[in-house]
């Protein structure tokens, strides 16, 4: 799915959260939303996800406004991993992957007879087989990051959007989870705080600061040491050897 973002801005009480932000999520493109915290990339998701209206401009989805969007449909073709999934459920880990499949069936345990091939599968990807039985209070935050990436997939999205989806993992679970995402070739938009990671793993980029684009496009052209100084505040090393790295020395001068 193309996704347009048109000149679209957000705002609480007299304050704009959002302002003025124009890019497009081409087809199938893997694109990290950077910036420092507070500036605009979660209220920016939820714009995309049709979780927020819009107060100015409008996002399109394949060209459709996505105002004018049935909400079943909006809910089968976008899938949105939240940085905090609640921590009260009793139901399985399975159950939960198999949650992906309602906006598809719209009934429970439906979903599960409906998935029974693609829950399995989702799991497999997402490295959480071995947690089927499991309740989901009982994960740990990792654990539970990847049991939302399962039930994503089991959803088959055709827009995936990911707010820090490699929080509570550790490093070997971040590089398999961003892998994982960037195999699907899915249209995917994804909060990152690790540049490096961002770097690794996006080829598109948008960064933010106080609510505006920074910068956008291709993450290799984007993501100079001049940049991270200016929003980041940090001084860095930028080198392209295998593939493009982002290392920090110290504070900069820029923020
Ligand atoms: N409903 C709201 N009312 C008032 N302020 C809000 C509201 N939602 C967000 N904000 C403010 O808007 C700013 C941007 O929030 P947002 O969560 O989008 O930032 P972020 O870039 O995702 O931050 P972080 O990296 O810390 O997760 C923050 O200063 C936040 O406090």
């Amino acid at each position: 799915m193309r996704v347009e973002i048109d000149r679209i801005g957000w705002d609480a009480g007299d304050s704009a959260i959002v302002d003025d932000v124009t890019a497009t999520l081409e087809a199938g493109s893997f694109t990290a939303v950077v910036g420092p915290n507070g500036s605009g990339k979660t209220t920016l998701l939820h714009l995309v996800a049709g979780l927020r209206r819009p107060a100015r401009g409008e996002v399109r989805y394949d060209g459709k406004p996505l105002r004018d969007l049935p909400a079943r449909e909006r809910a089968r073709s976008t899938a949105l991993l939240e940085q905090q999934p609640d921590t009260s459920l009793e139901l399985s880990v399975r159950d939960v992957v198999a949650l992906g499949r309602i906006p598809h069936v719209g009934r429970w345990p439906g979903a599960l007879d409906e998935g029974a091939q693609l829950v399995p599968a989702a799991m497999r990807e997402a490295d959480v087989v071995h947690l089927a039985h499991r309740t989901w209070s009982t994960l740990s935050g990792g654990e539970r990051q990847r049991t939302q990436l399962a039930r994503a997939l089991a959803q088959q999205p055709r827009l995936l959007l990911l707010d820090e989806p490699t929080n509570h993992l550790d490093l070997q679970h971040q590089l398999s989870l961003l892998e994982t995402v960037a195999r699907q070739g899915i249209t995917t938009m994804a909060v990152l705080h690790d540049l490096d990671l961002a770097a690794a793993f996006c080829p598109r980029i948008i960064v933010m600061s106080q609510g505006r684009v920074a910068a956008s496009g291709d993450t290799e052209a984007v993501l100079t040491a001049g940049l991270v100084d200016t929003v980041f505040g940090v001084c860095a090393t930028v080198e392209r050897t295998d593939r493009l790295r982002i290392s920090w020395s110290r504070q900069g001068a820029g923020r």
